[in-house]
């Protein structure tokens, strides 16, 4: 039980942590990596080697000691990590490693400042929150596993197709090699995928689920990675661009995640993707136009150039079925053939601003996925027209908490 004097020790430490908690999270990755290198595969070394992870936690660490008091004001991002963690398959046994780790991190880091109260302090501060995430967690667990279709853990999955879409982004379509039911996930959730690699090492890396819950399959569609400059190139997602071919098996998690669309609600919907951000809208569109076929959708997506740019035919075929549907795509790029109103409609960047505008998409909400730059742009426009923070949905891939 975390005492008052307890959280007061705890909020002392605030200005320490926003002046040393990037030094605390390196730190403690580095002493949990070394001391168990067995929780490597949980991490995607790419964000550890970037600094993003490091950067994540340290801000993580930071929210909670702030809002020790009330840490309800939290509900959201602790949302987001349960969710992440459940498809990760982290478990009650990790927690104890990752405080052991962190409390010596925290030693080290403060040095003197860290007095037995100090350490007592946030060795219970941690508990309290590794018990909130615990139960989080389990009851997510439990939930995968009752559901129809569900499971909680790991599920082999065939490779039954594999669609080129671009010339950087590919799909994959699967079906569980048991032949099971598949689950009713919501539109926007995202799997993990575990592989394993040359070295023989699990990789796992969360994708978004790309089409709509039916029994046929699931669909995840996928981006080469390239590395350029200081960006590495994507590890996993190489893997499946190369190495994974139709009649193989990969592992998927159970979907999670809360980027979904409210489907108690009948406002208008706009979609605004960025690049390879598409992949959530495309479940969410194709899940709304069949349940909801009366809501107004605007689903506005930005590519650098047709060569990039994926699902277009998809995408004009349902604005063709959907006549409360209007598909509005921006090239950055546009090149001697392409056509207006055909492969593109706007030249240049989205301005969420402009849409927003709108009168016919008055109360919508406004999901939003793309590239970082993308989405700040995109948020910081909405937000300046006067869309309140509550109809502004947005998913970032990665190390979501930086
Ligand atoms: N939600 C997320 O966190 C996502 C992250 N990404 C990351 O972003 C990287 C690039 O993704 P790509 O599909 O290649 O996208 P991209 O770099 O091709 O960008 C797609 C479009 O987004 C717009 N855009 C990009 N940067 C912008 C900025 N700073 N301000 C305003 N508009 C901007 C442009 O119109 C551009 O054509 C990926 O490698 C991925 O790691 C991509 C998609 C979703």
């Amino acid at each position: 039980m975390l005492t008052q004097a307890q959280r007061d020790i705890v909020k002392s430490c605030v200005p320490a942590l926003k002046a040393h908690g990037l030094a605390l999270t390196r730190n403690f990755y580095t002493r949990m990596f070394e001391g168990n290198p067995e929780l490597k595969h949980l991490f995607n070394m790419s964000h550890q080697a970037s600094g993003e992870q490091q950067q994540a936690l340290a801000m993580a660490v930071l929210g909670y000691a702030q809002n020790i008091d009330d840490p309800s004001v939290l509900a959201p991002v602790i949302g987001v990590i349960t969710a992440k963690h459940v498809s990760m398959g982290i478990r009650a046994e990790h927690y104890p490693i990752v405080g052991h780790h962190l409390l010596a991190a925290i030693g080290e880091v403060m040095g003197e400042a860290a007095t037995a109260e100090v350490l007592d302090a946030w060795a219970a501060a941690y508990g309290q929150l590794a018990d909130l995430l615990i139960a989080a967690e389990q009851a997510l667990y439990t939930q995968a596993a009752s559901v129809p279709g569900g499971w909680s853990g790991w599920r082999p999955f065939h490779v039954q197709q594999v669609v080129r879409e671009s010339s950087e982004i590919v799909s994959f379509y699967l079906k569980p090699t048991d032949a099971g039911a598949l689950p009713p996930f919501q539109p926007g959730q995202f799997v993990s995928v575990r592989i394993v690699d040359a070295e023989g090492m699990a990789r796992i890396r969360q994708y978004s689920l790309s089409d709509a819950p039916h029994q046929e399959h699931l669909r995840l569609t996928v981006k080469r990675e390239d590395g350029h400059g200081d960006a590495p190139s994507g590890r996993v997602s190489t893997m499946l661009h190369v190495d994974v071919a139709e009649g193989d098996v990969i592992e998927l998690s159970f979907p999670q995640g809360h980027f979904v669309v409210d489907q108690q609600k009948a406002t208008p919907l706009v979609l605004l993707s960025g690049g390879v951000g598409i992949t959530p809208m495309l479940g969410m569109l194709g899940h709304v136009t069949r349940q909801q076929p009366e809501r107004t959708i605007h689903f506005a997506h930005a590519a650098r150039n047709r060569e990039v740019h994926a699902m277009n035919d998809w995408l004009r075929a349902m604005a063709a079925r959907h006549e409360r549907l209007d598909v509005e795509i921006y090239y950055e790029n546009v090149g001697v053939h392409d056509v207006a109103g055909v492969h593109y409609d706007k030249h240049g960047r989205m301005d969420a601003a402009q849409i927003a505008a709108n009168d016919r998409l008055a109360d919508a909400d406004y999901y939003v996925c793309g590239p970082r730059g993308f989405m700040t742009t995109q948020i910081d426009a909405l937000k300046q027209a006067g869309i309140p923070d509550t109809r502004i949905h947005a998913e970032f891939f990665g190390a979501a908490l930086a």
